[in-house]
């Protein structure tokens, strides 16, 4: 069951490997973090050390070997593929790196909003998906397709669609790697945005820009959390 008053994430113990070459590599180890509702949480370390692995875990894309993944109070992890594609549908909204990844190329900005409402099986809510536009900078693109947004458009779309009917839960992997700095500043004040709108917002990155609005910064190394 879904409990409302349960951070948005939580996860303990989380392990997992790939198999190369015949042999399991474990790349996680005992990771346990948590993350609430109106808070940024960053998620840093060297290349290598998990960062993305760990985000699909938490966004429930992949199930991990060991460990427990709760979304809005729901133990993820080992949910039978279905009610864990289910559970993601309606609770975590994901953001990769490439802009062009996020967004469909036949849709406006206004209509990505009303779709990402419909798949979380929420109600439309044009004034507060345009609120949500003018928020973020996007309200005179509402009618745009992506191809006609900037990559720094397109990634704070991207975002937008992903917070969509209310998710708890906002992944991003390294949103702003392809952006310029000025760019980069306004996708954070999306962030920053979303956050305060109430979504758990966590943010895989390389970016000391991204690290200083952060709310809590969780590093790893080798698969395993460090303290920072
Ligand atoms: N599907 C896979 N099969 C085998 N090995 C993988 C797979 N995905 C990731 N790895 C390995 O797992 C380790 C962690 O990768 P991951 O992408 O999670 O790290 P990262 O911290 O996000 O790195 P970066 O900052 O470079 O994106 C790396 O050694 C990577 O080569």
């Amino acid at each position: 069951m879904t409990r409302t008053d349960a951070p948005a994430l939580r996860c303990a113990g989380v392990g997992h490997g790939y198999p190369v070459d015949g042999r399991v590599v474990r790349v996680l180890s005992g990771v346990g973090l948590t993350a609430e509702r109106a808070a940024v949480t960053a998620l840093t370390g060297p290349s290598g050390s998990g960062k993305s692995t760990l985000l699909r875990i938490l966004a429930c894309l992949e199930r991990p070997d060991e460990g427990t993944v709760e979304v809005a109070g729901t133990e993820a992890a080992r949910l039978p593929a279905r009610r864990r594609r289910a559970l993601r549908r309606a609770h975590v909204g994901y953001v990769f790196q490439d802009p062009a990844d996020n967004l469909l190329d036949y849709l406006t900005a206004a209509e990505h909003l009303a779709l990402g409402a419909r798949l979380r099986g929420a109600g439309t809510d044009a004034a507060g998906a345009r609120a949500v536009l003018d928020a973020l900078g996007l309200g005179h693109r509402a009618a745009h397709r992506p191809r006609q947004l900037s990559g720094g458009e397109q990634q704070r779309l991207a975002l937008a669609f992903a917070a969509a009917g209310d998710s708890a839960l906002l992944v991003a992997d390294e949103p702003t790697a392809q952006l310029d700095r000025s760019a980069t500043g306004l996708v954070l004040d999306a962030l920053r945005h979303l956050a305060g709108r109430g979504h758990a917002v966590v943010v895989a990155t390389h970016d000391p820009q991204v690290r200083g609005v952060a709310d809590q910064v969780i590093e790893l190394r080798d698969g395993s959390r460090t303290e920072v």
